[in-house]
């Protein structure tokens, strides 16, 4: 249970106001999340790392000299938008480059790559790595995979220390790759989390029972089991991790490694310590050296009751790394020498606004999609509720709110964009970038991805054609396949899209108008979506969920289908003669 909030929708937005208060000799905040308050030394690589709320302290806390730069945050249990990862790294970008270090999660490996994309077409070079230390999410075999949970602290504690260094970019990336293949995690859950406002939580785990290998989202384990002692659960863990021992570590006899027991919300430290003892013993009578250990809270899934524990295995520069010297809010290795306080003039100032020229014909048109995006929120926003439940049965339950915050978004800025003199196309990318930006999640990316490549091809120019409006679909479905690899059948909104977009193309090809066509369009989307409850789903949140999702719609495809028929409903609003939006 989540006691103390205000307005639950503004609560990631002042838990962060209210740490960068709390720490401002370490944090500051900029437009994107937050990033060291503290000088930086210049020509090394910067370390942007980042990824939902509800972690804490990852990420945030992992901010400050020896660790990272900046951290980009989403929303709760979103991942930050391309564009907030964009703007924290360009805020710190020292001259020789960003890495990227995030969890392994479809939003966040969507968002931080397209960042990646800008940032080098800015000039500024970059490099990622998706983190994947926890060993219950996918075989050994499968290990790209794997979500990354308590381990990113390793990753992101070696890669700073290496860029402190003087490291060059591809040195940095070299080490947290190294980082990252040598660090095993494995969790277990008591209970589930309840997010602020909520009345239920968000996944519940029997009374007395264990989840074995539980996701900091409520993404299952691999077993679950009646809770044991404590000895007995350290013995499990131990043993699970020298099950798989990293390639470069023959056996676990007279290896070096370091330890982190996690603490993932509500248990105890009291607990925590009397795992830990536990654990330590059973590290010894497996003849292991034991050069570090952490016990606390490192990567936490708000008050979900549970504990991880990661070993990482150690080779000389790893080991020296991660004792190199660091200070932030809640990791603190040696001494540093502190580093000046930045000057309050240094904060950036948010960028302008700006709408690119348009023909008078273009901004008629642009009057009748802002009407299709007011009409597509208001649909959104009715019908939130029942999409967070759907998303709920295999995914996080997230779809709902994520939908209704980029609608909304989209909507204001395509107001204003239109108030402004935008064109059609234009109208399109601002209420793209709005949704990618305010949504995040993997819904906030693909949906830029749509209305983004909707607005291109539609442009500031002419009216289009109903042939032009199909092909533009037809080239937004071709864009979030390219861009999102799923494919038809997988089980995303690319079941309802493909097939909108290719009946939209059918039915003008056979002579219909658009408004016609369209109507048709849209019912063949919603029986794609209803028929999606029979297709198993292979990627993303639902993927290791795939039982309990056979049965029920996908979530993003359900959203989709809503759209387009709300958006099918303007047509005689918008055209009383007929088909206007084209020629
Ligand atoms: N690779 C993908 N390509 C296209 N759509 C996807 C992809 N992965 C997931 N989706 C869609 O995104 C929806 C989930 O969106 P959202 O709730 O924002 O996800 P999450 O909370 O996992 O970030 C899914 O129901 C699915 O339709
Ligand atoms: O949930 C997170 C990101 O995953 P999505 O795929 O966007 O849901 C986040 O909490 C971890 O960064």
């Amino acid at each position: 249970m989540t006691w103390l909030f205000n307005n639950p929708s503004e609560f990631a937005k002042e838990m962060i106001s209210g740490f960068v208060s709390a720490n401002a000799s370490m944090v500051r905040q900029v437009s994107g999340g937050v990033v060291r308050n503290t000088a930086s030394k210049p020509d090394t690589v910067a370390i942007v790392i980042g990824g939902g709320s509800g972690h804490y302290p990852a990420f945030a806390g992992l901010v400050g000299q020896g660790l990272a730069h900046g951290a980009a945050m989403g929303n709760l249990f979103a991942s930050p938008s391309a564009q907030q990862i964009c703007s924290v790294a360009k805020t710190v970008n020292q001259g020789a480059g960003v890495l990227l270090a995030f969890g392994n999660y479809a939003g966040d490996v969507l968002h931080f790559g397209l960042a990646r994309e800008r940032l080098i077409s800015e000039g500024i070079p970059c490099e990622l790595i998706a983190i994947t230390d926890d060993i219950s999410s996918a075989s050994a075999d499968e290990i790209h995979k794997r979500r990354g949970v308590a381990g990113d602290l390793v990753v992101f504690k070696t890669a700073a220390a290496a860029a402190e260094q003087g490291a060059t970019l591809a040195e940095v990336l070299a080490v947290a790759q190294m980082a990252n293949q040598r660090t095993r995690t494995i969790g277990v859950a008591f209970s589930g989390c309840t997010l602020p406002g909520a009345d239920h939580p968000l996944f519940n785990v029997p009374q007395g029972r264990m989840e074995f290998g539980m996701g900091i989202h409520g993404e299952p384990g691999i077993r679950e089991l009646a809770i044991p002692t404590a000895d007995e659960l350290a013995a499990m863990l131990v043993d699970k991790l020298l099950a798989e021992l990293p390639a470069g570590i023959s056996r676990a006899k007279g290896a070096r490694a370091g330890a982190i027991l996690n603490g993932l919300g509500s248990v105890k430290y009291e607990e925590l310590f009397v795992v830990w003892h536990g654990v330590a013993r059973r590290l010894q009578e497996h003849g292991i050296t034991l050069v570090d250990s952490q016990v606390g809270e490192f990567v936490t899934s708000f008050d979900m009751a549970g504990l991880s524990l990661t070993l990482f295995w150690c080779n000389q520069q790893l080991e020296a790394l991660w004792f190199a010297p660091a200070y932030s809010p809640a990791f603190k290795v040696g001494s540093v020498i502190k580093a000046p306080l930045l000057a309050t003039e240094d904060i950036e100032a948010p960028a302008e606004e700006s709408v690119a020229a348009a023909t008078p014909e273009s901004q008629a048109v642009a009057g009748q999609i802002v009407i299709m995006i007011e009409r597509l929120a208001e649909a959104v926003i009715k019908n939130a509720d029942e999409l967070g439940r759907i998303d709920a049965i295999a995914g996080d339950g997230d779809h709902g709110i994520g939908m209704e915050r980029g609608a909304r978004a989209a909507r204001d800025r395509a107001q204003r964009a239109f108030q402004q003199g935008a064109g059609a196309g234009t109208v399109l990318q601002h209420a793209a970038d709005a949704w990618a930006d305010q949504a995040g999640g993997t819904s906030g990316a693909i949906w830029g991805v749509i209305l983004n490549t909707l607005g291109t091809a539609i442009g500031n120019q002419e009216k289009p054609t109903a042939n032009a409006i199909a092909q533009a679909f037809s080239q937004a479905s071709h864009g979030v396949m390219h861009f999102g690899k799923a494919k038809p059948g997988d089980k995303t909104l690319v079941d309802v899209l493909l097939p909108f977009s290719e009946e939209l193309t059918l039915q003008i090809e056979q002579g219909h108008d658009l408004a016609a066509a369209w109507q048709l369009a849209a019912r063949k989307a919603e029986l794609c979506a209803r028929a999606t409850a029979q297709l198993v789903p292979k990627i993303g949140r639902a993927r290791p969920l795939a039982a309990r999702s056979l049965g029920s719609p996908d979530a993003g495809a359900v959203s989709l289908s809503l759209i387009l028929n709300a958006v099918g409903e303007t047509f005689p609003a918008v055209h009383p003669q007929g088909d206007t939006l084209c020629l």
